[in-house]
């Protein structure tokens, strides 16, 4: 029996097989759980014109937010990475938009290998509302 935890890289692992990436190639999974347990995965998605491409975090983030879901408690994100992936600093912000700063983040590479950090470890003195 894998834990939640596993079952949730494994959906980030599964599902970078439907990343659309002619460009760059480079795969990247996402999966973001919901407090309420709900599973929203995402690919990165790109573009002939290369700066309307959206990353798998960002994707998996505003599939949830269109089903009317804010309250996050996990993201996973999984590329065919030597070293466990590390997110764009555009999918950190919306990161911050969404997610308590201590809520977690699993990052995987292509052999499963994880590193966890936090929102606010990838994300330090970030700009939020409250600047506004
Ligand atoms: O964390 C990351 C890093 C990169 N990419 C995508 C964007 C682009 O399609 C490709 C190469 O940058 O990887 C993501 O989806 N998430
Ligand atoms: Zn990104």
């Amino acid at each position: 029996m894998s834990s939640v935890k596993e079952q949730w890289i494994k959906e980030a692992c599964q599902v970078y097989q439907r990343a659309y990436v002619p460009y760059s190639k480079f795969p990247v999974g996402a999966c973001l759980v919901t407090k309420d347990d709900q599973i929203f995965t995402g690919v990165n998605i790109e573009n002939a014109s290369f700066g309307l491409t959206n990353c798998a975090e960002r994707t998996a983030f505003f599939k949830a937010v269109s089903e009317g879901h804010r309250d996050f408690k996990h993201l996973v994100v999984a590329g065919d990475t030597d070293d466990p992936i590390s997110p764009c600093g555009a999918c950190r912000q919306v990161m911050v938009e969404f997610c308590d700063s201590s809520m977690p983040v699993t990052l995987v590479n292509k052999d499963g290998v994880t590193k966890e950090m936090t929102v606010g470890e990838l994300m330090p003195y970030s700009f939020t509302e409250e600047q506004l």
